[in-house]
């Protein structure tokens, strides 16, 4: 049965309150008496508790409860809290102890007046339940009536009292109660026992990590050393405190401590190394974990945009012409979005084309929108989605709409997503009041035609501009330094040439020769072109080729649907490599290889080999590799042993994993050397979900590159033959890319291929800069126009029937016809 501090009220509340009151006094009184001599109180009897005296008394200063002085030692506490708790306990169990009866006084002493006591006992500070003084008086009672077996615990308002705490004896314990006991009183010291190391087990382990373990076990074995040199000088009298609440010095610690520390430091360790690593990659998929991008101080037009968006939520269109950062804004844009909307599925993010999605870490915008084909009308896509729960879901938590490559999505599309938005979010304001980032260039690859409709650009929808409030021009070119090339390509853009641009194109038809060896990238409109161009240079190659095949996951696609959304993925699923072949990096690494960046391949070779040839023999892999050679006689054994190695390595019995060593071409004309592992692409939907993942080493033949592939990159050494490009804003795109004219070589150059859009000339002729727009709105969102929706047809499935990227490729490449339109679309 549960015994009550006050009486309980049942009953006889009115005397029970009565008779404890009345007690009160007399007890408070003698708790606050200054004896040190305790008198065992009799059941009814005064009360002289020394040890609650400690803990309760004020000082006179102060009016603070003393705290008890850590000099004492273990059995004067013992003794005294004994006395107090067992006269404290006996009052309290007493059955009489709350009943009226007269109060006996001894005569030499002041007998405080019932009043003055209970002021005195009652007038508890806050701070007089610190957690110390709480704790030593469990402590210390608890401690006695385990030491005496005699005393019973004093009940106590929380369960706590029902643990009985250890002895105080030095061993560590769990108790947090006996911890702060052992830290509080000195205990006799007991040495201790030498840290029993457990076997050492043999670790297995990556073969790459090795190097990595090798220098954390150095770090770890120094520290080690240093902690256990302390160790040997610590007093031999000190007892060694639970790691929990040890103090920061060293000598304090225990063997597991000691232990627990160092993998602390190590995981710590690792977590840095991870952070630092991750920092330095430059991301070109996952912007929210893994590879982040290389980050750029941003313009001053960036930042009007960077505010407008972020911080003042304005749904904005912003473009320019190639180079002008709309790709490097757009991941600050998503990195503050992600800040400012915690819930990971507020901000969508989605491209027109797989490709554009995968290098911003999103989707594409069919497969956010869950409306398959799109042909049916607005109430029937609304439909489609309602029996989706999951796509339902995606609008309904959406707040931010990001949409890259703008200029591929069909103007129809656009405005029939506004009204799937509006009716699904059952809000009448444009887009159904999310909020919209939109970004491209519409003198770049235009949408394609849909069944035989000629497509509209998306600035042609109906509700375009209700929809955008502000649509801005970034002027700044950052991909070309040079004024006269950057205008030259201004002048391509708008379809514009002047006889002067002209001259300069066609002086760009000659052949470019490196000092490095490698050749220009050529941009060819069709995958099968560039399929050609890479297979007959590997083919020449006389060396033996090393395969890598991509491991592809999904646990919620099937397998072709899979390898049709991991078709967009700039590595390839099949990747065939030769010592000698020009390879190009489609991932950002860091500052110097980022994605786009030439190189070719020197070796093919494990991590070990490589860490061996890297860091433990001096100059290792410029003899391996340099242009110095190295005599074999000459090296030293140490060298001798890892030359051996690779050559093994080289065999064709060989079963050593090996990964391709590239020789870079850096763009201000260094060179540098790294052992290509693999890395992972991921496709996730705005939910967070992973849809499917692709690992594989990050490179691709770089002899030719499609056109559709090279858009949004940044590329040293192009070739574009015009007699192979047909569709408007191709010609623009490929030669866009060079960095330089001297990296540039045009064949075929005409005028008249390089065509631009009138609708699209004149919509920009409308654009504001961005310094303009952020004063003011450039186009007011006014009142919702209805959508109109008269194609009836049915599509096959969600996110099914779309053309893919090769699709679009080849939809651009041709020139205009049914023929192609049917393969895409039939
Ligand atoms: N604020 C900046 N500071 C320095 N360099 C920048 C900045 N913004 C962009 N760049 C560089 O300019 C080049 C082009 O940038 P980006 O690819 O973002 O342009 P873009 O407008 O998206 O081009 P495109 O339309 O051709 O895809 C890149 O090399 C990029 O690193």
């Amino acid at each position: 049965m549960s015994r009550h501090f006050v009486p309980p009220s049942s009953g006889t509340s009115k005397q029970s309150t009565l008779s404890f009151t009345n007690k009160l006094p007399q007890k408070a009184s003698l708790i606050n008496s200054s004896s040190s001599n305790a008198a065992r109180p009799g059941p009814g009897k005064a009360l002289s508790g020394s040890g609650l005296n400690t803990l309760f008394s004020r000082t006179p200063s102060t009016g603070h409860p003393a705290k008890p002085s850590i000099q004492r030692t273990s059995s004067s506490l013992g003794k005294r809290s004994a006395n107090s708790h067992e006269a404290l306990r006996q009052t309290l169990h007493s059955e009489d102890s709350f009943a009226e009866e007269p109060v006996k006084v001894e005569e030499d002493k002041v007998v405080p007046t019932a009043k003055d006591a209970l002021k005195q006992a009652v007038y508890w500070e806050e701070d007089d339940f610190e957690f110390d003084d709480m704790d030593l008086v469990e402590l210390g009672l608890s401690g006695h009536s385990k030491q005496t077996n005699n005393a019973k615990p004093i009940p106590h308002a929380t369960p706590k009292t029902n643990t009985a705490p250890p002895p105080p004896k030095a061993q560590p314990t769990s108790s947090p109660s006996a911890n702060q006991w052992k830290n509080q009183f000195k205990i006799a010291p007991q040495a201790p026992a030498p840290p029993a190391e457990p076997a050492a087990k043999k670790r297995r382990t990556l073969p790459w990590k090795s190097k990595e373990e090798a220098e954390q076990k150095a770090k770890d074995a120094a520290e080690l050393a240093s902690i256990l040199a302390i160790e040997k000088h610590k007093p031999a009298a000190e007892t060694p405190r639970p790691a929990k609440h040890a103090s920061a010095l060293p000598w304090d610690k225990t063997a597991s401590a000691v232990k627990a520390a160092k993998m602390d430091l190590k995981g710590k360790l690792q977590q840095q190394k991870r952070a630092l690593s991750t920092a330095s990659m430059g991301g070109n998929q996952d912007g929210k974990r893994g590879q982040k991008p290389t980050r750029h101080y941003m313009s001053n037009e960036q930042s009007h945009v960077l505010d407008m968006v972020v911080n003042e939520g304005k749904s904005v269109f912003f473009t320019g012409s190639a180079g002008t950062g709309k790709s490097v804004l757009l991941r600050e844009i998503i990195t503050g979005m992600r800040k400012k909307h915690k819930n990971y599925d507020s901000v969508a993010i989605t491209a027109s084309t797989g490709l554009a999605a995968c290098n911003i870490g999103g989707v594409t915008l069919h497969s956010f929108s869950g409306i398959g084909l799109g042909r049916e009308p607005v109430e029937q896509l609304v439909k489609k989605i309602r029996r989706n729960p999951k796509s339902k879901q995606r609008w309904l938590r959406t707040k931010v709409l990001i949409i890259d490559e703008i200029s591929m999505v069909d103007g129809e599309l656009f405005d029939k997503l506004e009204g799937v938005a509006r009716t699904l979010k059952n809000n009448g304001r444009p887009f159904g009041g999310i909020q919209l980032v939109v970004t491209g260039d519409f003198f770049q690859l235009p949408p394609v035609p849909d069944n035989g409709r000629a497509a509209k650009f998306a600035f042609e929808g109906n509700t375009w501009s209700n929809c955008v409030d502000h649509t801005i021009l970034l002027t700044h070119i950052f991909r070309q330094k040079d004024p006269v090339f950057a205008s030259m390509l201004n002048e391509m853009r708008l379809g514009m040439l002047s006889p002067a641009s002209v001259a300069n194109f066609k002086k760009l038809n000659r052949k470019l020769e490196f000092d490095d060896g490698l050749q220009a990238t050529e941009l060819f409109p069709t995958r099968k072109e560039v399929d050609n161009a890479n297979n007959m240079q590997l083919r020449k190659l006389t060396t033996t080729s090393e395969i890598y095949t991509a491991q592809d996951e999904s646990a919620v696609l099937d397998q072709q649907q899979r390898d049709k959304l991991l078709a967009n993925c700039m590595a390839p699923h099949v990747l065939e490599l030769k010592v000698g072949a020009q390879v190009m990096l489609v991932k950002n690494m860091d500052e110097t290889l980022v994605n786009g960046s030439l190189g070719r391949i020197v070796a093919f070779m494990s991590e070990k080999t490589y860490a061996m040839v890297t860091d433990e023999i001096p100059g290792g892999e410029e003899l391996l590799f340099g242009s110095q050679g190295a005599e074999y006689e000459g090296l030293s054994t140490k060298q001798k042993a890892v030359f051996e190695r690779y050559t093994n390595e080289q065999s064709k019995t060989s079963t050593t994993k090996r990964y391709p060593l590239v020789q870079w071409s850096i763009a201000d004309g260094t060179q540098r050397r790294t052992l290509m592992l693999p890395e992972a692409w991921k496709f996730e939907l705005p939910t967070g979900e992973i849809q499917a993942s692709r690992k594989q080493v990050p490179l691709i033949l770089a002899w030719a590159l499609s056109i559709h592939k090279a858009q949004g990159q940044t590329l040293d050494r192009v070739k574009v033959d015009l007699n192979k490009v047909f569709e408007k804003g191709q010609a623009y795109v490929a030669l866009s890319r060079a960095t330089t004219q001297e990296g540039l070589q045009v064949l075929n150059f005409d005028a008249r291929k390089v065509m631009a859009h009138d609708k699209v000339r004149s919509f920009y002729k409308s654009l504001t800069s961005a310094e303009a727009a952020a004063a003011g709105p450039s186009t007011s969102a006014a009142s919702v126009k209805p959508v109109a929706n008269s194609n009836k047809s049915v599509a096959k499935t969600e996110d099914d029937g779309f053309p893919d990227d090769d699709e679009l490729e080849e939809l651009h490449a041709a020139p205009a016809g049914a023929k192609l339109r049917q393969f895409a679309y039939s």
